[in-house]
C-alpha cells in the first residue's frame, strides 16, 4: 500500500456519503490509460461495520501481484460508501445528528452510488477511460441497478455525465430480493423491508434479475460481466447467481460465471485474494477486447 496515496472525500452531508481513492503515489508513473477499479461494499444495505475500506485487502493483493504499479494497467482504486438503512442490532437514539442517521430508503442507496460516480467523473476524470466496478453482496445489487437506469430510480434520470462501467464483477450478489427471502423462509424480509419498504412490488422493481428485458437490454449492460459465488456461502445461495446469469444471458451479455470461490460470504472480501483474481481476470479481458 506504500505505492498508493489514500484520500477520503465526502460527496454529501451524511457521514456515509464518501468515497476513498487510492492513487499511485506521485513518484510512480503508471502507464497512461489503464482502468479505474471501483468497489461497492455489501452488508445488506444496513450493516454499519461494512465500509468502502472493505476493499483494502483486495487492493493489497492486486498491488502485490505487480512488480510495481508503474507496470500495471491500473489508474487507481476507489471505494464507494453510501447512506445506510436502519439496522435492528445498531439502534440510534434521538440525539443522533442528522449527518450520522442511518435512515436511508431505496432509492437513496443507488442514488448515492450515482452521486459518488459523478463525483469521480468530475474530480478524477473517470469518464475518459475504462472502469471496472466490483460489487459484493448488496454492492453487486447496486452495481447492476446502475444498468437499470431510471427504472430503479422511481423515474428520475441518472446523471448523464456518468458512463456505465466497462466491466461489472458481481461477487456473492443479491439479485432477486423476493426470491432470496422466500428461500430463507421470510427471514430476510426484515433487512429488505428496512431498505426497500414492505411493498413487495418495490422489491421486485429493485431486483436486477427481475428487470424487464427492455430496461436491461444489451446496450445498457457492460461489455464484460463476471459473476462469482462461493458454494460455502451460507447467506447467499446458488439460485441468486443463477437468476442473474439467466437475466444476463437472455439479454445477450458477455458473461463469465465462476462458482469456484471458496469460503463464507464475507471471507471473500475480508481475505481479498479471490477478489484480486477476479480483478486480474477483468483486466486481461479488457486488454484482449476493450
Ligand atoms: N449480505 C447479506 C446477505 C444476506 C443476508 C445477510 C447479509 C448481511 O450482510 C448481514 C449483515 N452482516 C447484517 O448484520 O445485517
Amino acid at each position: 500500500m506504500d505505492q498508493l496515496r489514500h484520500t477520503r472525500i465526502s460527496y454529501g452531508d451524511n457521514v456515509r456519503q464518501r468515497v476513498s481513492v487510492w492513487e499511485p503515489s506521485s513518484d510512480i508513473k503508471p502507464q497512461s490509460g489503464g482502468a479505474w477499479v471501483i468497489f461497492i461494499h455489501g452488508g445488506a444495505w444496513g450493516d454499519p461495520s461494512n465500509t468502502e475500506e472493505d476493499f483494502i485487502p483486495s487492493i493489497k493483493h492486486v498491488v502485490a501481484s505487480y512488480d510495481s504499479l508503474a507496470h500495471a494497467p491500473i489508474r487507481g482504486f476507489a471505494g464507494i460508501d453510501y447512506r445506510l438503512s436502519p439496522h435492528p442490532k445498531h439502534p440510534q437514539g434521538p440525539e443522533t445528528p442528522a449527518s450520522e442517521l442511518r435512515a436511508a430508503k431505496h432509492p437513496d442507496h443507488i442514488n448515492d452510488v450515482w452521486s459518488a460516480l459523478q463525483f469521480l467523473v468530475q474530480e478524477y476524470d473517470l469518464a475518459s477511460g475504462e472502469y471496472i466496478l466490483v460489487g459484493h453482496s448488496a454492492g453487486a445489487t447496486l452495481a447492476y441497478q446502475l444498468c437499470m437506469g431510471s427504472y430503479v430510480l422511481d423515474g428520475q434520470v441518472p446523471p448523464q455525465s456518468v458512463p456505465l462501467p466497462t466491466t461489472i464483477i458481481g461477487i456473492s450478489g443479491i439479485y432477486d430480493l423476493g426470491g432470496i427471502d422466500q428461500r430463507h423462509d421470510g427471514n430476510y424480509a426484515g433487512f429488505i423491508t428496512s431498505a426497500f419498504s414492505s411493498d413487495r412490488s418495490r422489491w421486485k422493481i429493485a431486483s436486477p434479475a427481475c428487470c424487464p428485458d427492455d430496461r436491461i437490454s444489451g446496450r445498457n449492460l457492460p461489455s464484460h460481466n463476471i459473476l462469482a459465488w462461493s458454494p460455502q456461502d451460507t447467506l447467499v445461495d446458488e439460485p441468486e447467481i443463477d437468476s442473474m446469469v439467466a437475466k444476463l444471458k437472455a439479454n445477450g451479455a458477455n458473461l463469465l460465471t465462476l462458482k469456484d470461490l471458496t469460503g463464507e460470504h464475507d471471507h471473500v472480501w475480508q481475505e481479498g485474494s479471490q477478489v484480486c483474481r477476479l480483478i486480474k481476470l477483468a483486466i486481461e479481458q479488457l486488454q484482449e477486447s476493450p
